[in-house]
């Protein structure tokens, strides 16, 4: 099991620490002290119940207290002789009677020291010499765990400061490619396919799933062309009625129709010199298509309700999340309008077909965020950066946008984790074979297989223990199963227990 030391703080770790120590000692004052630049001694927690405020940030001078110093170079555990004259540790701190008991701990990793460790109990003989013996091994112990968990910083540090290094290295590449993200070789080719459109007058059809970037790649294909100067006038297709989407496209005259109060200029007028987006092209009622194809034959248009033939010069570029040629296969749309349409088809790749691309666009939104104050820190954790490589997207570029500005809200220290993206449902933790069309399915596409029931069972009790396995309050308990029953079949299924686990 894989246990992120760094997730408790230091003080907790001690804490942790003592509290196992105290089983076995019975002590009134732990004090665990961290070396300094090899004169000092800084009191890093102080446990029991005669430990108090007075040890925060308490500090040994060990050029005053050579009798401190002298036990820390020994190495080994000191106990005191009651009747023996010694200054204590902790004079003008806490007041302890005479003849108490006290004992006193170099920590070393090999031969080099880290610290010292005190133990103080009001009454006398409370430390055996089993219990310095017992000491003596667990401070070779706590000493490792100490350098190891400042080395653990340490790197943490370094990671944080190589992740800031990338994310201006990204910002960088970010700009040349402005608006449009991506260096997957997919996107690459969509790209180039913009920049060689862009400054023609031909239409362009742009497909793809929802989400996928149909209006970006829309608004560069206009800012790139000799028509940037002009209007970008989109209109959705989806969202009207046959009368209204006439009225949109082309205008009408005052009194056209009840509601037509006054004479309005319809998305072709305004979009004079400029570029006209219809999206959700597939949805344009059967209707309007004939008065559409003549438009783009002709150049030409009349406003609903009026006579005179107007003209506009205007480029289309149409996108579709359906399948088009699909569309006028089952008589749903015009096959001379598609053709009019899709003279230069741009196919639009989803997000889970440019998986180098997941993370490079999580910058580019993370960046986007580190303007706004109070997110100038956020960073993706490794465990959060797997959980997105691992995810389906289905509902691509935008989902991923939504996911990032989402988790930021919950973040405290910066550190998104993989519990923050809320990546969490079983279906989706399950792996990408247990979502893919492709995968055997039974004969009733919607009736799941054993398999996927077993799958997503195991993803539920993972889920409910937070990834633990064993344990009383761990998955193998709580699925009835041996943990290693339960560890095989989550290999054979592709299961991982990380995507679980929260930090
Ligand atoms: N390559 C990209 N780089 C940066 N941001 C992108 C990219 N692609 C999409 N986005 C962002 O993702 C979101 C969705 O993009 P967009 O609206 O262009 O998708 P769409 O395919 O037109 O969606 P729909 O089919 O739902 O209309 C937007 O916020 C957009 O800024």
């Amino acid at each position: 099991m894989k246990t992120d030391i760094l997730k408790y703080n230091g003080d907790q770790l001690l804490e942790i620490i003592l509290e196992a120590v105290r089983d076995v000692v019975d002590f009134e004052l732990a004090v665990i002290l961290r070396l300094h630049r090899q004169d000092r001694l800084v009191v890093s927690k102080a446990s029991g119940p005669l430990a108090g405020k007075e040890f925060d940030e308490f500090q040994i001078d060990l050029r005053q207290r050579g009798d401190i110093a002298r036990l820390l170079k020994t190495s080994e555990p000191y106990l005191f002789d009651e009747e023996e004259d010694h200054i204590d540790t902790y004079e003008g701190v806490i007041d302890l009677p005479e003849g108490h008991s006290c004992l006193v701990a170099p920590l070393y990793v090999k031969d080099d020291p880290v610290g010292l460790m005190t133990f103080d109990h009001r009454a006398c003989g409370k430390f055996t010499p089993a219990v310095v013996k017992f000491i003596a091994t667990v401070s070779r112990l706590i000493a490792i765990i100490l350098a190891q968990y400042d080395s653990g910083k340490y790197l943490d540090g370094i990671r944080k400061h190589l992740i800031r290094e990338r994310n201006i290295l990204l910002g960088e590449r970010i700009r040349v490619f402005d608006t449009l993200i991506g260096e997957s070789s997919s996107w690459r080719q969509v790209i180039e396919q913009v920049r060689t459109v862009a400054p023609s007058v031909l239409p362009v059809l742009i497909n793809g799933e929802t989400g996928t970037g149909k209006e970006r790649v829309a608004q560069a294909i206009h800012e790139l062309s000799d028509r940037k100067d002009g209007p970008f006038i989109p209109l959705n297709c989806s969202a009207l009625n046959a009368g209204l989407v006439e009225s949109e496209l082309f205008g009408h005259e005052k009194g056209a129709f009840t509601s037509a109060e006054g004479l309005r200029r319809g998305r072709f007028e305004m979009a004079h010199r400029g570029t006209l987006f219809l999206d959700e092209i597939a949805d344009l009622p059967g209707e309007i298509q004939p008065k559409l194809l003549r438009t783009l034959q002709e150049g030409t248009f009349e406003r609903v309700g009026g006579e005179k033939t107007l003209s506009s010069d205007v480029r289309i570029v149409a996108a579709s999340n359906k399948d088009l040629r699909e569309e006028v296969r089952a008589g749903r749309f015009r096959e001379d309008l598609f053709y009019r349409l899709s003279v230069v088809p741009v196919n639009l790749p989803p997000l889970r077909e440019r998986e180098h691309d997941v993370l490079l666009l999580a910058e580019y939104f993370l960046s986007k965020l580190r303007n706004t104050r109070g997110y100038g820190d956020l960073y993706l954790s490794e465990e959060a950066v797997e959980g997105m490589l691992e995810y389906p997207w289905r509902g691509n570029v935008r989902e991923l946008e939504n996911i990032i500005s989402r988790a930021a809200l919950f973040v405290r220290d910066g550190r998104i984790a993989c519990r923050h993206l809320g990546l969490k449902s079983f279906g989706d933790l399950l792996p990408r074979s247990f979502n893919e069309p492709d995968t055997p399915r039974s004969s009733d596409a919607a009736f799941p297989t054993l398999r996927q029931m077993e799958a997503s069972h195991i993803a539920a009790g993972l889920d409910r223990c937070r990834g633990k396995i064993y344990g009383e309050d761990g998955a193998a308990v709580l699925l009835g199963l041996k943990p290693s029953t339960l560890q095989s079949r989550m290999k054979k299924l592709g299961i991982t227990r990380m995507n679980f686990m929260q930090v």
